[in-house]
């Protein structure tokens, strides 16, 4: 799925869109401190669940922010890389439907169009329900984000999902004994907390005893 050719890495323009640093000072205990910190987006995630297969509904993709990580956590700081000691596929993770808000719409709307326009499923705002609120990052970002819970079916399937413009997203049907051994045995595919945490809540509170 991933496709790529050529990795490097450059600077941060300031006009980025989607990530913005800043130094933040306060004054504690009357001594002055200070935190490097980024803004970025708050967003959605979206725990699906399809009863007509019986399977949880989550989404592969290429995260550059992921390989990154893991080329630095084994080899330190990089110019270049070597795709064959880090072959591209080990930045891919499997996660939770999810969007950032980055419109002026509700944020249940915005996490029907991801269903939608990741995972290609068509479905009232009704049938989103909040499951928990959050603040990820708490280090770096401390950015909000929405869970959401949602049952589909067949029969609200419109497209085959995968994303809009650029977006190259796999959507993945996740049996409940693999999502079951990822929140017991720990996940083995780049999860973030996120996707591990959604995959309990649905066990602790919606996943059909029989299954
Ligand atoms: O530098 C960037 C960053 C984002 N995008 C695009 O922006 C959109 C969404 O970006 P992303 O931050 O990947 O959003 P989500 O996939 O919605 O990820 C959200 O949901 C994830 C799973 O919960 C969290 O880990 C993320 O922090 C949170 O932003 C996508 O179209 C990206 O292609 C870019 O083109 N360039």
């Amino acid at each position: 799925m991933e496709n790529i050719s050529k990795v490097w890495l450059g600077p941060l323009p300031a006009d980025s869109p989607y990530v913005k640093p800043f130094r933040m000072y306060y004054v504690q205990n009357g001594k002055e401190k200070n935190w490097d910190l980024l803004k970025v987006h708050d967003s959605v995630a979206i725990i699906l669940y399809n009863t007509s297969s019986k399977k949880l509904v989550l989404v592969r993709q290429f995260r550059p922010a992921v390989y990154h990580g893991i080329i630095t956590s084994e080899q330190g700081n990089f110019d270049n890389v070597d795709l064959k000691a880090f072959p591209p596929s080990l930045g891919v993770t499997l996660e939770l439907c999810a969007g950032i808000v980055d419109k002026s719409k509700s944020w249940q709307e915005i996490a029907r169009e991801e269903v939608l326009e990741e995972c290609g499923y068509d479905v009232a705002l009704e049938r989103i329900e909040e499951v928990m609120v959050y603040r990820s990052g708490v280090g770096s970002s401390g950015a909000k984000q929405a869970m959401y819970y949602c049952e589909v079916t067949e029969a609200d399937r419109a497209t085959v999902g995968g994303g809009v413009e650029d977006e190259i997203i796999d959507v993945v049907e996740l049996p409940l004994d693999e999502a079951r051994r990822m929140i017991q045995k720990g996940a083995h595919n780049n999860s973030p907390p996120s996707c591990l945490m959604g995959l309990m809540w649905f066990f602790a509170n919606k996943a059909p005893a029989n299954v």
